[in-house]
Order: C-alpha cells, then sequence, then structure tokens
C-alpha cells in the first residue's frame, strides 16, 4: 500500500467521514516524521451502511512488515461487530433510562389520578390480559390481590343490560373508527351492588397492519355524579309536566337593553294559546305579534315596554286572532327582573280569558241594557248624559239636544191588548229610536213607556226635525200583532243640555216639562222647552 495515496487507500466515503484523514496529505502516506500509514480500510454496518475507517499506522523508524491480506479483510468485519454491539448496549441503557423515568412518570400520574377517584386500566388486548390499579379495585370495593387480570372475567362484571354496548364501543375503537373509547355504564361491586362509572381508553399501540395490541384507560365513579343528575332531570321533568298540564301558557321572556326580544321557555301550552308549537316560538317574537288583534296590539306593546321601564307586574288583557279558534281573548300576567347585564327577565303565564270576557260582557249587558228593548236602561244612559254634560262644561264642542219621549195612551193599549202586546209595542218604538240616531247620538229606556234621546251637538231645529221622523216612523209602520194594525202615537218634550245645569238630571227634568206640555195639549205633539 506504500506509494499510494491515502484515498485511493480508503476510498472517498471514508475520507469524507472520517476527519483525521483530513490532517494528513492525500500524496503522502508519511503522516509525521514519525509515523507512517500502513493501510486503512472502511469499516461498514451489517447493512452495509458506512460506520467508520480501520486504519493501521506503524512508527516510521520501525522495519515495515506487511499484514497478512486474510488478516486486513477480517479486521474491519470484526471491528463493525464489536462497534455495533456497544452501540446496542448503549441504546438498550437509553432505553431503560427511558422506561425508568416513563415508570415513575406514570407512577406520579397514577397516584394523581387515583387521589380524583379514578382508576386506571391497561389492556394487553392479545392476550386478554388486563391490570388495574388499586385505585381502580377500591372503587368497586375489591383489595389490591381480589380482581383477575383477565378480560373476560371483566365482561361478568358489567350490568346485562350495558354488555352489548360497551363491548361494540371498545369493537368500533379497536377498528379505529373512532379516536377513543368512552362509555358510561353500570359494573357490579364485590358486595353486588352497581355502580355507574365513566371509562375513557385508547389504544396507544397496533401493529404494522393496525390490529390493536395494548390499551390503557382510567375509569371514574360517577354514581354519585349520575343519581344528582337523575334527580335534576327530575326536578326539570316535574317543572316541565307542571307548566304544560297547568291550563295556559308558562313562559320565560326576555328583552335586551337594546330591544331585542325572545321567548327563551315556553310551555306546551303554547299550542292552544297562540297555535304555534315551542319551536316557531322561540325562533322569533314577530310570529306571535302576527297573532294578535291589530286594535289590541299598541296597548299590548306599551304594557310590556312599560312593565319593562318600571319594573311592575306585567298584567295585561289583549285578543288574539288565530287560524282555528279564531278571535280569543288572552290574559298575560309577569313579573320582571332586571339582570345585571341590563336585561329584563319575565317569568310569567298567559291564560285564556274569553269565557270570563263574554261573562263579563253579558253582565255589563244586563247591568247597563234593559233587557225588553235592547236599549241602554236609565242608568247606564244618565251615566253617558253626564259624561256629555262634562263636555259641555267643558266648552269641548256644541251644545247637545235632549228629548223625552212617551207612547200616549200606553195602558189603553195594554188593556186592550194585552201586556205582550204591549211590550212588542216598546220594543218596536226602541227600533225606530235606534234607526234614527248617527253614532254619535244614543237613547235609553229611562221609565214604563218613556225613552230618552240625546242628539250630540244638534240644537232645537235639528232635534224638532228628528222627533217629526220619530213621529213619522210611528204612523207609518204601526205594530202588527197577529194581523191586528195597533197604531200609536208619541209625544216628545225638547230641551238643551246647558254648561250650567249641575247634572244630567237637570237637563233631563227640563224636556220631562216639555213633554208633559205635549200631553197636556192634546198628545201627539212636540214641544220645546220654554228656555230651550
Ligand atoms: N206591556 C208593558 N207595559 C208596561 C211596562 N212598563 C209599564 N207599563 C205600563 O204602561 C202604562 C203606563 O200608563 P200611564 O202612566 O197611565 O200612561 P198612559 O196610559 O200612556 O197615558 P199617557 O202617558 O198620559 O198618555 C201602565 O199601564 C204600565 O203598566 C212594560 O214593560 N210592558
Amino acid at each position: 500500500m506504500l506509494g499510494r495515496s491515502t484515498e485511493e487507500i480508503v476510498g472517498a466515503d471514508v475520507l469524507l467521514e472520517a476527519s483525521v484523514f483530513r490532517q494528513t496529505s492525500p500524496d503522502n502516506t508519511m503522516l509525521t516524521p514519525q509515523l507512517c500509514l500502513m493501510g486503512c480500510v472502511p469499516v461498514r454496518r451489517a447493512g452495509q451502511s458506512l460506520l467508520g475507517g480501520l486504519i493501521l499506522l506503524q512508527r516510521a523508524d520501525h522495519a515495515y512488515t506487511r499484514l497478512p491480506e486474510q488478516v486486513l479483510s477480517e479486521l474491519p468485519g470484526m471491528i463493525s461487530t464489536i462497534a455495533e454491539y456497544r452501540a446496542d448496549q448503549k441504546k438498550i441503557q437509553v432505553a431503560h433510562d427511558i422506561s425508568r423515568k416513563s415508570h415513575a412518570n406514570m407512577m406520579r400520574m397514577a397516584l394523581a389520578i387515583e387521589g380524583s377517584a379514578t382508576g386506571i386500566w391497561d389492556r394487553d388486548i392479545q392476550s386478554g390480559e388486563i391490570h388495574y390499579s388499586p385505585g381502580w379495585k377500591a372503587i368497586l370495593g375489591y383489595a389490591d390481590n381480589e380482581v383477575s387480570n383477565r378480560i373476560e372475567d371483566s365482561y361478568t362484571r358489567l350490568h346485562p343490560e350495558d354488555r352489548a354496548y360497551v363491548q361494540d364501543t371498545m369493537q368500533a375503537h379497536f377498528e379505529g373508527k373512532t379516536e377513543s373509547y368512552v362509555v358510561e355504564h353500570r359494573v357490579r361491586c364485590k358486595d353486588g351492588s352497581y355502580k355507574w362509572i365513566s371509562s375513557r381508553g385508547k389504544v396507544v399501540s397496533r401493529a404494522e397492519d393496525g390490529k390493536p395490541l395494548r390499551m390503557l384507560g382510567t375509569t371514574t365513579d360517577i354514581t354519585t355524579m349520575r343519581a344528582l343528575s337523575e334527580r335534576l332531570q327530575q326536578s326539570v321533568d316535574l317543572v316541565t309536566c307542571l307548566t304544560n298540564e297547568v291550563p295556559g301558557l308558562a313562559y320565560q321572556y326576555r328583552m335586551q337593553p337594546d330591544g331585542k326580544e325572545c321567548f327563551s321557555y315556553v310551555s306546551e301550552g303554547i299550542r292552544d294559546i297562540y297555535e304555534l308549537t315551542p319551536a316557531q316560538m322561540k325562533e322569533c317574537v314577530d310570529v306571535i305579534h302576527a297573532r294578535i288583534h291589530a286594535e289590541d296590539f299598541p296597548a299590548y306593546r306599551a304594557a310590556i315596554l312599560t312593565s319593562s321601564s318600571r319594573l311592575e307586574h306585567l298584567h295585561h288583557e289583549y285578543r288574539v286572532n288565530l287560524p282555528q279558534q279564531g278571535m280569543r281573548w288572552r290574559q298575560m300576567d309577569a313579573r320582571p327582573r332586571r339582570l345585571p347585564d341590563g336585561e329584563t327577565l319575565w317569568h310569567g303565564f298567559i291564560t285564556d280569558v274569553t269565557e270570563r270576557k263574554r261573562i263579563e260582557q253579558e253582565l255589563q249587558e244586563l247591568a247597563t241594557i234593559d233587557f225588553l228593548t235592547q236599549i241602554p236602561n236609565r242608568r247606564s244612559f244618565m251615566g253617558r248624559m253626564e259624561e256629555e254634560l262634562a263636555r259641555i262644561q267643558r266648552g269641548a264642542g256644541k251644545a247637545s239636544a235632549v228629548l223625552m219621549c212617551d207612547l200616549d195612551n200606553f195602558k189603553i193599549i195594554n188593556d186592550t191588548h194585552g201586556h205582550a202586546v204591549g211590550d212588542l209595542v216598546l220594543r218596536h218604538f226602541a227600533h225606530i229610536l235606534d234607526d234614527e240616531l248617527r253614532k254619535t247620538d244614543y237613547a235609553g229606556r229611562v221609565g214604563g213607556e218613556e225613552f230618552a234621546v240625546v242628539l250630540a251637538g244638534a240644537n232645537v231645529s235639528e232635534a224638532t226635525v228628528f222627533a217629526q221622523r220619530v213621529q213619522k216612523q210611528m204612523r207609518e209602520t204601526p205594530v202588527n200583532a197577529n194581523g191586528q194594525i195597533i197604531p200609536v202615537t208619541v209625544s216628545i218634550g225638547i230641551a238643551v243640555m246647558q254648561a250650567s245645569d249641575i247634572d244630567a238630571d237637570v237637563s233631563l227634568s227640563r224636556s220631562d216639562m216639555a213633554l208633559y206640555q205635549a200631553k197636556e195639549n192634546g198628545r201627539n205633539r212636540i214641544i220645546v222647552a220654554v228656555d230651550g
């Protein structure tokens, strides 16, 4: 080899890898005055990758001895074997260190996890072995040596109703269909009772073909949490049942400071109260607004806004128009509360008050309408007259005319044709009066056969024209009782309601005096009071 360049001897790749050769002159095998290169061969691993170079040196003053070619060819192999063995030893040492550290970490983690009432399990999927931490065993009331480490035994502890679900979930994870294994199920304790547990795990190692090899997981006792959760659900169910069973709609309503509103809860009663579903109601309040009677909507909105601004109890009655039920009355009651962010929150209910409204209406009519003639009775008529007089006294609009009308010789009609026919005549006259009235006018039955009329803003001559029309109608349309024509005349006294009148009775009595004059003068005539 003497005389050959270093590059020629060791090869370019060895030269590149072995920095020692960079200190030598490539064309001179004399490395130093005392040392010369005897030979150099690359040393390779079993897989043929370059490990380094074997360099043979000898002292320069030493007699040159040629090494046998066989020694030179075997030496690199031996060195490679030794080097790889040492490298493997080092790797094993590193792996042990890592394993020791991770075991220590695992132990620390296990202690921390078990401190939180959670157990750990480690399953060798292929062998069917499963190891549980002491904490895991303690959850089920077992001592450390009391639980077998066979997976088939663990399945016997599962609640029969949960077994299929647990195994299916596990299988799905083994097949890589899920990221992790998460289940909640019941498991039998040592004393035979069942506990609810939450089990979570993950396959941590798989074979090259994807087959699961090892799985680690945790188990947490959630029995208390489940019981609490069940009790909470029972409370929610109870509230829901109550709100759904009581008639009407129970609700929670919110209005934000910027005016945005929504129903955050509605009971099933929504289907009857607004003919909507709970889902429709939560979407948008507009669907409800569309159901509210147009005439009642402004007052409905005002009631809500007032309740919000003053935090006053909300009580309001309004009409709704529904696709199936038609026009119905609703009553809304709710208590408002202001939240820290400025939002107003109401809890309340809406009920159907249509029937009550109908009865109220009937009572109102009974109290104000004359049953026989269906026009206002004396009490109601006098009430309206008082309002009219107050308007005149305020100077709001012109004075009104007051007419007192009395059927002539009515006693004779009763006596001749009977009381029922007399009733017919009274109804007939009331009908004629009603037909002649404008919207602003009103009439009332103020006595047996006495009727009074107020013509709003009318003067004496307008009132006289009205009275003449009434007399004409009575003349031209006499009552026909079972084919018998019953002619009836009417006497009318007219007066003007004046701001100076102390009350409505004073105005009415002036027209009554004019009526008296009409009777005195022969009946079937119209007399205007002397002072109007
Ligand atoms: N059928 C009927 N008769 C009534 C009713 N209320 C009062 N009367 C009768 O009306 C009659 C009134 O009689 P009078 O007060 O003498 O008056 P009149 O007979 O009309 O005589 P003048 O008013 O003077 O023309 C009485 O016979 C009452 O019984 C009623 O509701 N129905």
